[in-house]
């Protein structure tokens, strides 16, 4: 196989108009890969570091320049010469060089760049799709999208406290009527809103985000926009929420401006029974605090056997947190970010770890995004079967959903759409 002649870093934007890393591994074959970074707004306090300048004179503090010193200066010189395939040697080797529990000295974004790039290089030279190169003849699934169309919580400046609502188009046959089905009501709900003279602006991640502020309210529009669309809510189109509930836990109480509620972890959960009884959701992200581990032991218990209850914040896509989480009874779902534990390797073992633990996951975006499409190749390879990126109307996004357009097109009859099967309860 071919062996790692040169890599490069390099300054990028991402979509919210941030600095962020990019990283070519090249090989001496002449084939090479690219990746980009992506980056967050309601990150875990457990995450690994991204690194940041701090030097306000360039991005107003928010630039990476430290991190592609990083890469070109110390991890470049440790890598060349060696086998580009053995990726989760050479990922080791990248957190032994780092040293530091959450990759703090190199910074998760240079680690994690140099990892992504190098899968691709390697897929480059084989000349098969990322895809095949991470999941083998095995990855065949194509994931059910949870597209987020109304936004709120960091997310947005409306008065929603909740984060994101997302349609789960998983009625569907395959990945492009999903797809479909979504846009379809995407579109629609636009209409709506216009109709009701709400804003039709929208928020970080392409979803509107029109100036309410209860969840009934976006809840009520979304079944209004998949029925105006022409689809039955619940049997064909279902809803998810990502609360993001660690932003909103202050003192042991959940302060909810938007609807006008400060609640306790226990009246917090009957409101979430509520909503779960009067409308179809079928996955609850991040319902309670990262620092409160015994809301998520509580919300499981009563909601678990029939939704998925997905931790993101209290996880961070870290084995040693799965494992406690699986332990513990915290949740039934997990959700996958590479930046949230730096390394491709260290991602695939945490998803891993979690189906052993009869845990589902789902493969997800950030707030702050790139052309980048791997975690769309990483959903297939990794057959999770649920992949969230966002409304499908700002390039950054549909960069991911026509990415899994491709692999649908090119996996043939091979392709098996993951449908209610990989979401049920
Ligand atoms: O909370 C989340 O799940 C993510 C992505 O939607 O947001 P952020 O990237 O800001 O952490
Ligand atoms: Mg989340």
């Amino acid at each position: 196989m071919g062996r790692i002649a040169r890599i490069r870093a390099r300054e990028i934007l991402d979509s919210r108009g941030n600095p962020t890393i990019e990283v070519e591994v090249h090989l001496d074959s002449g084939f090479y890969g690219r990746a980009c970074v992506p980056s967050g707004a309601s990150t875990g306090k457990h995450e690994a570091l991204e690194l940041r300048d701090k030097d306000k004179s360039r991005y107003l503090g928010k630039g990476v320049q430290k991190a592609v010193f990083n890469v070109n200066e110390i991890i470049a010189p440790q890598l060349e010469g060696l086998d580009s395939s053995r990726q989760s040697e050479i990922d080791m080797l990248l957190c032994e060089l780092d040293g530091t529990e959450n990759k703090s000295k190199l910074g998760a974004n240079a680690i994690l760049a140099v990892s992504m790039s190098l899968a691709r290089a390697t897929a480059e030279e084989l000349g098969i799709p990322l895809f095949a190169y991470l999941g083998g003849v095995r990855a065949r699934v194509l994931p059910v999208p949870f597209m987020n169309v109304i936004n709120g919580g960091v997310h947005a400046d409306n008065p929603l406290d909740f984060q994101e609502f997302m349609l789960v188009p998983w009625g569907a046959e395959s990945f492009a009527q999903a797809l479909r089905m979504g846009v379809e009501t995407y579109h629609t709900l636009k209409g709506l809103l216009k109709e009701k003279k709400l804003s039709t602006s929208v928020g970080d991640e392409g979803g509107f985000a029109p100036q309410i502020g209860s969840p009934e309210e976006a809840l009520d529009l979304l079944l209004f926009a998949i029925e105006k669309a022409g689809y039955k809510p619940g049997e064909e189109i279902a809803l998810a929420m990502d609360v993001a509930a660690s932003e909103l836990y202050k003192e042991g109480l959940y302060h909810l401006p938007g609807l006008g509620k400060i609640l306790s972890r226990e009246e917090l959960t009957e409101y979430y029974g509520k909503l779960c009884e009067n409308y179809p959701i079928v996955l609850l992200e991040d319902p309670f605090s990262e620092d409160d581990p015994e809301g998520f032991k509580l919300i499981t218990s009563k909601l678990g056997g029939k939704i998925q209850i997905v931790g993101d914040d209290i996880l961070v896509t870290n084995p040693k947190r799965i494992k406690w989480a699986i332990e513990e009874k915290l949740c039934n779902a997990v959700l996958i970010k590479l930046n949230q534990i730096g390394t491709v390797t260290e991602t695939i073992q945490a998803v891993e770890l979690a189906y052993r633990g009869s845990f589902r996951a789902m493969i997800s975006h950030r707030s702050g995004e790139t052309e980048d499409a791997f975690i769309a190749d990483l959903s297939v390879a990794l057959n999770t079967g649920q992949i969230k990126t966002g409304a499908p109307a700002r390039s950054e996004r549909t960069a991911k959903f026509n990415q899994l357009l491709r692999i649908e097109e090119y996996l043939g009859d091979g392709a098996l759409f993951a449908g209610k099967e990989f979401i049920k309860k």
